[in-house]
Order: structure tokens, then C-alpha cells, then sequence
């Protein structure tokens, strides 16, 4: 990828959060070992956090929680980390994941659907097996894991679930399957949010642009450079880093967001809103980055951005 080395450096973790506002607390992050959902889970212990990272690969848990565990060692952070093997599409390994979790650490508060993902192809080359497994993965295992944790647990004892879309508003051109499953999150998301209100159970969604860089997310496409020249058509005139979505994640899960529920934010940039043909903006630099890096690390990141 021509984007510079520094811009996946090892992040640095701070927050915007006050330090210690989820101690005591007990998250899953779904896909929690790589790309957002490791953002995520640094971010949620960094606040003092105990987070159940889970997804299907042993080997990508087992490196994720190493990464995360070093440095939890080296800042002397003292939150709590657990690993749990679970693939979202089978619901016997979904209820065991909720289970699990509450009988280890006696209760769930926060769970966070991030794990999912999908290929690229056209619509019409689609087979169903692969339609099927996109649809399981990103919409059906959202259900299970919300009516497991909320059946198990929230229902009694409340909680805040933070589920996953994309920037599929006007539709996802060779991304029709993960388009048509994550609207169905959206839609799920408020139904959800409006079902269980009453146990004091909070249901919101986040729905980053196809710009947040992560080199697992690139990797997924077998094409490293899959995010350049992203950003030429974004109003802010750059891609999304990681930490962009963790802390709009972390206000949702938070109390400040305790009014809100059934809602999605875009993390985008503006690019859901911004309609190119008839309308094109002039060109201007990019907008300034937060991310857990040094002011020199993220101007270093700018730099293969303004290229763009
Ligand atoms: C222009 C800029 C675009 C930028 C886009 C970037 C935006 C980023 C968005 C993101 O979401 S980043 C996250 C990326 N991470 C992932 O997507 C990871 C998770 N994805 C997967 O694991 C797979 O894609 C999966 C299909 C969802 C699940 O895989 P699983 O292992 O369960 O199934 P498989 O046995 O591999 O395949 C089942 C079935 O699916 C079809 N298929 C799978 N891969 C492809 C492919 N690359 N091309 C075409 N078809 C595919 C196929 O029918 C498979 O069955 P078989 O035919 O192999 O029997
Ligand atoms: N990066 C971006 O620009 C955007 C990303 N997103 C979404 O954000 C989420 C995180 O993506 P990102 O971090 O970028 O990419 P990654 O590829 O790093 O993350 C995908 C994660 O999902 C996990 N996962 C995939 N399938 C399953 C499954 N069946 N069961 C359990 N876990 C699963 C993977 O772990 P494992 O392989 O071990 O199962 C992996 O940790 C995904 O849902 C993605 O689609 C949405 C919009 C844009």
C-alpha cells in the first residue's frame, strides 16, 4: 500500500472519555481482535472495561489478544481481557458466547455487534451460498447475538447494544448483499430500540463510510491499495481512521447517550450526503484527523491523503 508505515503503527490508546467511565462494566465485542472492533475493545479497556473479544478464527484472536495484552502490560492498565471462539452465524455458539460471559464475569452491560464483513462481486454473479453466508453474517447474527444478550441478561438487568451498518443509503453497487443486510440492521436497530426500551435496554448503530482504514479490512479484498483514492470524493477530502468510529461507539455506550436509541450515525466524512454529479465541491485539503497518535504520527498520515 503507498500509505505510509507510520499510519499502522501500534496506536498509542487515549480517549476523549474520562478516564475510568466503564469500570465495572462487561462488553462483548464481536470481531474484537482486528481492524475497528480491536480499536474498540482498546478504547473500552482503556476506560477501564472488562471486554469478551469473540469471533471465528483462533489464530486472529490469539494475535489480537497479544497485541492487546502487551499493551495493556506496558501502559499498566489493569482491565480485564478474554477471548471467546465464536462464529456469529451459529446461534448454539452465539447463546454459549452470552452465557458464557455472564456466568464468568456475572453480567453483560455492553454488547457491541461489530464482526461481519462481506466480498465484492456483482450482484447478478452472486450464488446463493455466498448471498446466504453475507446475509447470516452481518444481519442474522446481529439478531442472535441482540436476542441472546438480551433473553440471557438486559432484559432483566438492562444494557446498551451498538450494532454495525455501512453507507449503503443509496443502495452498495457490487456489495449487494452486505447493502441489503446491513439496511436490514438499520431497520432492526430501531425496532429493537423501540421493543426494549422498557427493560432499560438502549439499541443504536453506527454506519461508517467505506473509508476506515484498517489493514485487515484492505486485506479482506486481497488488494492492500483498496483505499486509495477513497477520499478524492469524500467532502472532507480524506479517509476514516479507526478511532473515528471507537469513539462515536464509546458516546453511544455511554450515559451521555442516554436518550438515544433506534439511531444510526454515519462516520463518513459527509460522503452519504454528498451528491457528485450535479454539484461538485472545490478542492480543498483535508480536514484534521483524530486518531491515538502522536500530532507527528497523524500529520505523517495526512501526507499519502493530500495525495489523494
Ligand atoms: C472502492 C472502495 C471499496 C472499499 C470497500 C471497503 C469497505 C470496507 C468494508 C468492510 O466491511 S471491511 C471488513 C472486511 N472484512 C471482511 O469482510 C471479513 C469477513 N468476510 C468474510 O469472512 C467473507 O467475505 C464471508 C463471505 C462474509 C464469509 O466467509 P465464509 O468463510 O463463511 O464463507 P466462504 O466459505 O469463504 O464462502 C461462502 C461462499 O461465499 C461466496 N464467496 C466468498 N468469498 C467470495 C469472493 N471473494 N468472491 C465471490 N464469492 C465469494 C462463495 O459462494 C462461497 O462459497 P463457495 O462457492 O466457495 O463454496
Ligand atoms: N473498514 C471499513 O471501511 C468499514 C467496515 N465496516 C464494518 O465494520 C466491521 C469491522 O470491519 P473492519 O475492522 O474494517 O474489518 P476486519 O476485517 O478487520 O473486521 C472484520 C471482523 O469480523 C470478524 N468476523 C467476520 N465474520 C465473522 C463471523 N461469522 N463471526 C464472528 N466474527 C466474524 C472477523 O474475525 P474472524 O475472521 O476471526 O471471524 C474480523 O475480526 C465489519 O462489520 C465491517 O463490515 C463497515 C463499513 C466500512
Amino acid at each position: 500500500m503507498s500509505t505510509s508505515k507510520s499510519y499502522y503503527k501500534p496506536l498509542n490508546i487515549s480517549s476523549v472519555f474520562r478516564p475510568g467511565l466503564f469500570e465495572n462494566r462487561v462488553a462483548i465485542v464481536t470481531g474484537g481482535a482486528t481492524g475497528i472492533g480491536k480499536g474498540i475493545t482498546k478504547e473500552l479497556l482503556f476506560l477501564g472495561c472488562t471486554v469478551v473479544i469473540a469471533s471465528r478464527k483462533a489464530d486472529r484472536l490469539a494475535d489480537g489478544a497479544e497485541e492487546i495484552r502487551n499493551w495493556l502490560a506496558n501502559t499498566g492498565q489493569r482491565a480485564t481481557l478474554h477471548v471467546v471462539q465464536c462464529n456469529v452465524r451459529n446461534e448454539d455458539e452465539v447463546k454459549k458466547l452470552i452465557s458464557t460471559t455472564v456466568q464468568k464475569f456475572g453480567k453483560l452491560d455492553f454488547l457491541i455487534n461489530n464482526g461481519g464483513g462481506q466480498f465484492l462481486s456483482p450482484t447478478a454473479d452472486i450464488r446463493l451460498k455466498g448471498w446466504n453466508a453475507v446475509v447470516e453474517t452481518n444481519l442474522t447474527g446481529t439478531f442472535l447475538l441482540c436476542r441472546e444478550a438480551y433473553n440471557q441478561w438486559m432484559k432483566e438487568h438492562g444494557g446498551t447494544i451498538v450494532n454495525m451498518a455501512m453507507d449503503m443509503w443509496k443502495g452498495y453497487p457490487y456489495m449487494g448483499h452486505s447493502g441489503a443486510a446491513r439496511a436490514g440492521v438499520v431497520n432492526l436497530t430501531k425496532t429493537l430500540g423501540v421493543e426494549w426500551a422498557q427493560s432499560n435496554v438502549r439499541v443504536n448503530a453506527v454506519a461508517p463510510g467505506s473509508s476506515i482504514v484498517s489493514p485487515t479490512a484492505a486485506a479482506n479484498y486481497g488488494n492492500v491499495s483498496i483505499f486509495d483514492g477513497v477520499g478524492e470524493n469524500i467532502p472532507m477530502k480524506r479517509t476514516g481512521t479507526v478511532e473515528e468510529v471507537c469513539s462515536a461507539v464509546c458516546f453511544l455506550l455511554s450515559p451521555g447517550a442516554a436518550f438515544i436509541t433506534g439511531e444510526t450515525i454515519r462516520i463518513d466524512g459527509g460522503h452519504s450526503y454528498y451528491i457528485t454529479p450535479n454539484f461538485r465541491l472545490p478542492d480543498s485539503k483535508p480536514t484534521d484527523v483524530y486518531s491515538w497518535q502522536s500530532k507527528f504520527d497523524a500529520d505523517a498520515a495526512k501526507g499519502p491523503q493530500s495525495k489523494l
